[in-house]
């Protein structure tokens, strides 16, 4: 389990996160949902080290990550698999070199091992065989789905996805969810998503926080979001059309 506690990050005058404590759970597809400037990318970097909180600290399974330095957070790191907005592939490499990368920094297995390991996560996201392809020749949902094969290469204890499915078409972006969560199913993985896609709230949001003005300002299940009294999150949760006329359905 991943704890925040009371974290604060203020950049200048900016005070952007003000207090956020929050559990994100093992097994489960923990989503940090909120509008625009809420925090969430924010909250998503100090978690993972990116960022430092001005105030407060991050606990991994009980570990003060925020107080450990460099050299003490590498074995927390080593179980870190992250996909970040842009799939962030390395242009010049092929698929398969994109993924071994993180095996090459973390890792002494003999090439041989490292290719079947590409293999395999190239398999468990549906692109086996595409070893050899650059980024450039891959769909923006391959490219996704490459950044998820890079992101389970080490077989991550925790994965943290920010935007999954900006740039995607509606069917895209849901096969995209579905992978996120079929993977933290089998792995049991402490998955932490950024996202303002209502879609991907109603489908895979086991756990859901919302961000408004830096502060958690709600937290429960996409079973419960729809049925909440709290004003600003039913002004985020039914902004689109769509969902006012489903409204009456939930
Ligand atoms: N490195 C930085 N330096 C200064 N200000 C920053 C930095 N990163 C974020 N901010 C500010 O923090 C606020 C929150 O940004 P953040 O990216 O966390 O929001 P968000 O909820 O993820 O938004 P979006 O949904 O638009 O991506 C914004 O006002 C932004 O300008």
């Amino acid at each position: 389990m991943i704890e925040t506690i009371n974290i604060h990050k203020t950049f200048g005058e900016n005070k952007v996160l003000q207090g956020i404590n929050a559990q994100l759970k093992p097994g489960m597809n923990n989503l940090i949902i909120g509008g625009s400037g809420s925090g969430k990318t924010t909250l998503l970097k100090c978690i993972v080290g990116l960022h430092e909180p001005t105030e407060g600290e991050v606990l991994y399974d009980g570990q003060n990550f925020t107080n450990m330095d460099f050299v003490e957070r590498v074995p927390i790191r080593k179980q870190i698999g992250m996909l970040f907005q842009s799939s962030a592939l390395f242009d010049s490499m092929t698929v398969e070199d994109n993924i071994i990368f993180p095996l090459n920094l973390f890792t002494k297995m003999p090439r041989s091992e490292k290719i079947d390991r590409a293999n395999f996560c190239l398999e468990r996201v549906n692109l086996a065989g595409k070893n050899k392809l650059y980024p450039s020749e891959l769909s923006g949902g391959m490219k996704k789905r490459v950044g998820i094969a890079r992101a389970i290469s080490m077989q991550p204890k925790y994965l943290f996805v920010d935007e999954p499915n900006s740039g995607l078409d509606p069917k895209t972006s849901i096969l995209i969810d579905e992978l996120i969560a079929e993977i933290t199913q089998e792995y049991q993985t402490t998955t932490v998503v950024v996202t303002h896609d209502m879609n991907s709230v109603m489908g895979i949001g086991d756990h859901i926080i919302f961000l408004n003005e830096g502060k958690k300002w709600w937290e429960g299940s996409n079973k419960e979001i729809a049925h909440t009294d709290n004003p600003e999150l039913n002004s985020f949760v039914f902004a689109s059309k769509f969902m006012q006329a489903a409204r009456e359905k939930l």
